[in-house]
């Protein structure tokens, strides 16, 4: 699957916040989308899937033009989005989240429910615990158990890193590790650059609602230049 986002703008009231954006994902690509506070890296991604609408441009998977379409649509169209923050149904067990999820048998998918607990193997031990009760590194493993039992075509993950500790971190590091090795398609936002162009094929750096630069995920690391635009150490 394809996504081709082109010249999209989007707004916020009367503030103009997208003012252009292109960009592609092919399929078994993972792009990262970079920038810094306020660049307009989460519009981008609520453009994409239907939760902010763009005025002007357009987005399409394959040839279909899903522009403003609503998002259960485009979510039925195979796209899975991954929020930031904490968006797991709260009230809910573990369990019944990732139930909820879980496509009929006849879906094909490589990721079934066993596979997503032995990948995540906390959401085993939690199982009967509610949503609203784990910790911020919990919940986000429960959303993306939750993205990948959905049979996803395209996986769209926001800031996946905001706001969990270290181990966290490099747990799902390890689990980018594997998307990428299994050529799932991954459209990536980060302000932890150096962590998403590790596993990035491709990056985009925007910067007021703009595409800056465009290049390969070494490039982007190796870029001293880039690397003090967007404020990171280079041994992060
Ligand atoms: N609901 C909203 N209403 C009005 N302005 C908004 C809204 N959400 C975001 N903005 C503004 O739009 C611009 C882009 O925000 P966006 O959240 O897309 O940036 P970002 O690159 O994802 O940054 P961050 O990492 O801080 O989330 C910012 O100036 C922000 O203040």
């Amino acid at each position: 699957m394809t996504l081709t986002v082109h010249d999209i703008h989007t707004y916020y009231g009367r503030s103009h916040v997208l003012q252009g954006i292109s960009l592609e994902v092919a399929d078994g690509e993972t792009v990262a989308l970079l920038g810094r506070n306020g660049a307009g890296k989460t519009t981008t991604m609520r453009s994409v899937v239907g939760l902010t609408a763009p005025h002007r441009g357009t987005v399409e998977l394959d040839d279909t033009d899903i522009t403003g379409m609503p998002t259960h649509q485009i979510a039925r169209r195979g796209m899975a989005f991954v929020p930031s923050g904490r968006r797991a149904y709260a009230s809910l067990t573990v369990r019944q989240n990732l139930a909820l999820s879980t496509r009929g048998k006849d879906s094909p998918n490589a990721w079934t429910l066993d596979r997503v607990l032995e990948t995540f193997p906390k959401l085993q031990q939690l199982g009967n615990r509610r949503a609203g009760h784990l910790s911020g590194g919990e919940q986000q493993m429960l959303k993306l158990g939750r993205a990948l039992l959905s049979a996803p075509r395209i996986l769209l993950l926001d800031e996946p890193t905001e706001g969990l500790s270290p181990a966290i971190v490099a747990d799902l590091g390890r689990w980018l590790a594997i998307l990428k090795k299994e050529r799932t398609t991954v459209l990536i936002t980060e302000q932890n650059a150096l962590f998403a162009l590790k596993y990035a094929d491709r990056g985009y750096i925007i910067e007021k609602g703009l595409v800056r630069h465009e290049a390969s995920a070494e490039s982007l690391r190796q870029s001293t230049e880039i690397q003090r635009y967007l404020g990171v150490a280079a041994s992060a």
